[in-house]
This record gives structure tokens, C-alpha cells and sequence, in this order.
């Protein structure tokens, strides 16, 4: 009889060969709607209102969900196409020691990630359970909560494709469920004819930057899934239409909820769970709470992980999965001071994280025009991906340049028409001319690029 045993992760970062990209269009379709709906993004979407209209905010969420999935779905093809995780892969723009700086940054920003969603999960269920038994305890549920992450974490990508085939079902059905709820439980043209802010903070075009920034903070994960997926079109074309329809319902849902809340002169939320729970509903949306919270963590932590796995490759990734799991849990803890700076913490990621991958996609799809040696830029043997001394100067110039643009025009003098679309384009032209000017001068020392 065949062995069922199961055993833990132990994911690598080496390229997957062909026989271990197993994914399908619908494996990669459940992970990509288990990713962005999530309760931070549902946050997010009430954060809108009554700064914008209902109508505004869906159609900046449509908008900015449209163009940002495109970046996503580029950058889950070159993990397709090399087998590679994310943060390995940007060895081969910013050189095999340059790409440890950014994977050190985006470990600490998903371990941050893990910490409000886990809190937020915890909330939710507190107040359902409360509602129903008078039981209260938002510590228990939060570690309940990061609990199961955690276990789903350790078996590695298995564990998670596995757990999202079930939890992106599960959560789509509930959530129409949710809506179908909220509309007929409260009057939908009070949510349209919202008296809005006298003296709004964020405009439409802040709430499209908002929008993109919340896809770019996507961008250091996606290939530590899409590695996996049997086909690079079909792995696009799933991705980006999982990531749409996920943002669509949560950052929806959000406005939804919190309009609600305003037209019915409650303190604002954006957690159905409050609003419905009068209507006998809260037990579901806090299910759909949970879930939503359960299938973004585990993606967080998986990521992390392989995150971790780009500095210290030799590295057990179930241990560090365990590891990185109880900072997660602990670091919930913090709750409140969790929350203070969010719309802060998702801008700080786009000035970070644009130009990273405004680089990495210039220097995929056009400076090495798609062909990357997954082989040397895992295991550093051929030294294609070493440029000077390990850095490339003309990644790293064009990412301080980029950088100082998305600060500049973020917080320091806005733009009429945002900052992040800006950003990405500068990011990466200065990539590939800086490129072109630092190789024919000789600063660029790369076997890669010389025999390109
Ligand atoms: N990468 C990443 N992006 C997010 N955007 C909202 N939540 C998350 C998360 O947990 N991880």
C-alpha cells in the first residue's frame, strides 16, 4: 500500500524543475483570491468613505485592481518561467549579495503584515463569540487565529495550495452571502447619497495610489507561488483575474460596510461582522473574518520564510516556518499600537517595494529580454549575477533615484495625478538607461551582461 505519511515542509529555493510545477489554473486562481481578500484590505476600502463617494471608491478600486494585477501577473510569470522565489529572483537585477538588503526589509514587513491581520481575525471573532455568548477574550482568538496559520505554514506550498483550494470557495460563497445581507438588511440609497467629508484627506486619486500600493505589496510574494504553477499563461491569466475579483469583493466590502455604518449614524467600521451581527449574521461574516485572515497569513509567513530562505539558504524552512510563526503570534499581542499608523505602513511599502520591481521587471522583460539562468542565480556558480562585488551598481542607483521620487512626490509635494504609476515608469527607464551608460563604461562588471 502506498505511504500516506505527511510530512513537513521543506521548501528550497532552488529552481523547481519541470515534474514539481504542478499547479493548475485553479490552484493558482484559489491562491491569488485567498491573497488580497483579506480583513486589511476590507480596512482599507471603509478607510474611502465618506471621503469619497461609494460610486468613486468602486470605481477607483475597479481601476487601480486592473492596472495593479498587471505587475502581478509579469512578475508570477518570471517565477513560472525559472521556478524561482520572488526574492531569489531579484539576485539577478540587484546582484546575488545586492538582493539580501531587500529580502531582509520584506521579511520584517510580511512578519508586520502577519501581526495586524492576526489582531484584526481576533477582533472579529471576539465580537461574534461575545455577541452570541457574552464570552470574551481577544488574546485567545488572536493566537487561535495565527494558531492555525501557523500549522497549515509548516507543511509548506502543499500546505497552502491545499488549504486556499477550500478557504477561496468557502470565502467567495459566504461572502456574497455577507452582501446579499448587508443590501437587503439596510437601504442602499443611503449608502449612494452619503453626506461626504467637508474637508476630505483622501481624494480620489490618494485612494488610486492606495489601491496600487495595496497590489505592489503583492509584488514581493507572488512568485514563491506562481514557481509552481503548471503553465506561465495560464498562471497569468488566473492570477490576474483572481487578484481583480478578490480586490473587487474586499476592498467592496469594506465601503460597503463602512458607508453603512456612517448612513446609520453608528461609529464607522469596517467589520460586518458589527453591522450584522444584530441581523443574526454575525457568526458568518466573522467565519468569513477568520478565513480571509487564516489563507493571507499563511501566504505572509510562507513568504517570509522563503524571504529568510534568500539569506540563509541552508536554512529548515518548517523550523523557521515555526520560528517566524511565534514572532507572529507574540507580535499580535501588540494589538491597538498595531493599528495607529496603516494607511503609514501600506505607503511606506509602495515607496519601497515600486521601484524594487519597476527593476526587476526592466531587467527580466527587457534589458536581458527574458532570459535568465535560474541555475546561476540560485547557486551562484557561473557568477553571471555577481556585477561588483556582489552589488549592481546601476539596480542600486536606479532604486535610490526611484526611492527619492516616491518620497518626494508621496509626502512631500503630492501629485495631481498620484505618485506610484509615476514611480514605477521612472524607476525603470532609469534602470535600463543607467544600465546602458554604467555597461559601455565599464562599471557594470557582470559575465551576464557581457555575454548577453
Ligand atoms: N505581501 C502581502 N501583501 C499584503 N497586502 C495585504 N496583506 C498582505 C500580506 O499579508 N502580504
Amino acid at each position: 500500500m502506498a505511504s500516506t505519511k505527511v510530512t513537513l515542509g521543506n521548501d528550497n529555493i532552488r529552481p523547481l524543475s519541470m515534474q514539481q510545477r504542478t499547479v493548475g489554473f485553479f490552484g493558482i486562481f484559489s491562491i491569488w483570491v485567498a491573497a488580497n481578500f483579506v480583513i486589511t484590505t476590507i480596512l482599507t476600502g471603509m478607510l474611502f468613505l465618506p471621503d469619497i463617494s461609494f460610486i468613486d471608491a468602486l470605481k477607483v478600486i475597479f481601476l487601480g485592481s486592473a492596472l495593479g494585477a498587471i505587475p502581478i501577473a509579469l512578475m508570477g510569470r518570471i517565477g513560472t518561467n525559472t521556478g524561482l522565489p520572488t526574492m531569489v529572483i531579484t539576485r539577478a537585477a540587484f546582484g546575488q549579495k545586492g538582493s539580501l538588503l531587500p529580502a531582509i526589509a520584506n521579511t520584517v514587513i510580511l512578519v508586520g503584515w502577519s501581526w495586524i491581520q492576526a489582531y484584526m481575525a481576533g477582533l472579529s471573532f471576539d465580537y461574534a463569540v461575545n455577541y452570541l455568548t457574552g464570552y470574551s477574550n481577544v488574546n485567545l482568538f488572536t493566537i487561535l487565529t495565527q494558531a492555525v496559520v501557523v500549522l497549515i505554514t509548516i507543511y509548506g506550498i502543499r500546505g497552502i495550495d491545499h488549504a486556499q483550494r477550500y478557504i477561496s470557495t468557502a470565502m467567495l460563497i459566504l461572502s456574497f452571502m455577507v452582501f446579499y445581507k448587508l443590501f437587503t438588511a439596510y437601504d442602499v440609497h443611503s449608502l449612494i447619497q452619503l453626506k461626504l467629508s467637508e474637508n476630505p484627506e483622501t481624494t480620489f486619486i490618494i485612494a488610486f495610489d492606495i489601491v496600487i500600493a495595496t497590489a505592489f505589496s503583492w509584488m514581493s510574494s507572488v512568485s514563491d507561488y506562481n514557481r509552481s504553477a503548471k503553465s506561465e499563461n495560464s498562471g497569468m491569466v488566473a492570477t490576474y483575474i483572481a487578484y481583480v475579483l478578490a480586490s473587487m469583493v474586499a476592498f467592496g466590502l469594506g465601503s460597503a460596510v463602512g458607508g453603512f455604518s456612517l448612513a446609520l449614524g453608528m461609529e464607522q467600521t469596517y467589520d460586518p461582522v458589527v453591522l450584522l451581527a444584530q441581523h443574526g449574521f454575525g457568526l458568518v461574516a466573522a467565519i468569513v473574518v477568520f478565513l480571509s485572515v487564516v489563507s493571507t497569513n499563511a501566504m505572509a509567513l510562507y513568504s517570509a520564510n522563503m524571504s529568510l530562505l534568500n539569506v540563509f539558504p541552508k536554512g529548515s524552512f518548517w523550523k523557521n516556518a515555526l520560528i517566524l510563526g511565534v514572532i507572529t503570534i507574540m507580535g499580535a499581542l501588540l494589538k491597538e499600537r498595531l493599528m495607529t499608523h496603516f494607511f503609514d505602513f501600506v505607503l511606506f511599502i509602495a515607496t519601497l517595494y515600486i521601484p524594487i520591481f519597476a527593476i526587476v521587471l526592466a531587467d527580466y522583460y527587457i534589458v536581458k529580454k527574458r532570459r535568465y539562468d535560474a541555475e546561476d542565480i540560485a547557486l551562484d556558480q557561473k557568477g553571471l549575477y555577481r556585477y561588483t562585488k556582489g552589488f549592481h551598481p546601476a539596480a542600486y542607483a536606479a532604486y535610490v533615484l526611484g526611492a527619492a521620487f516616491a518620497l518626494y512626490f508621496t509626502y512631500i509635494s503630492p501629485l495631481a495625478i498620484g505618485s506610484t504609476v509615476l514611480t514605477f515608469f521612472v524607476s525603470g527607464i532609469l534602470y535600463i538607461g543607467l544600465t546602458k551608460v554604467m555597461t559601455s563604461s565599464g562599471i557594470n562588471q557582470s559575465k551576464g551582461e557581457k555575454t548577453a
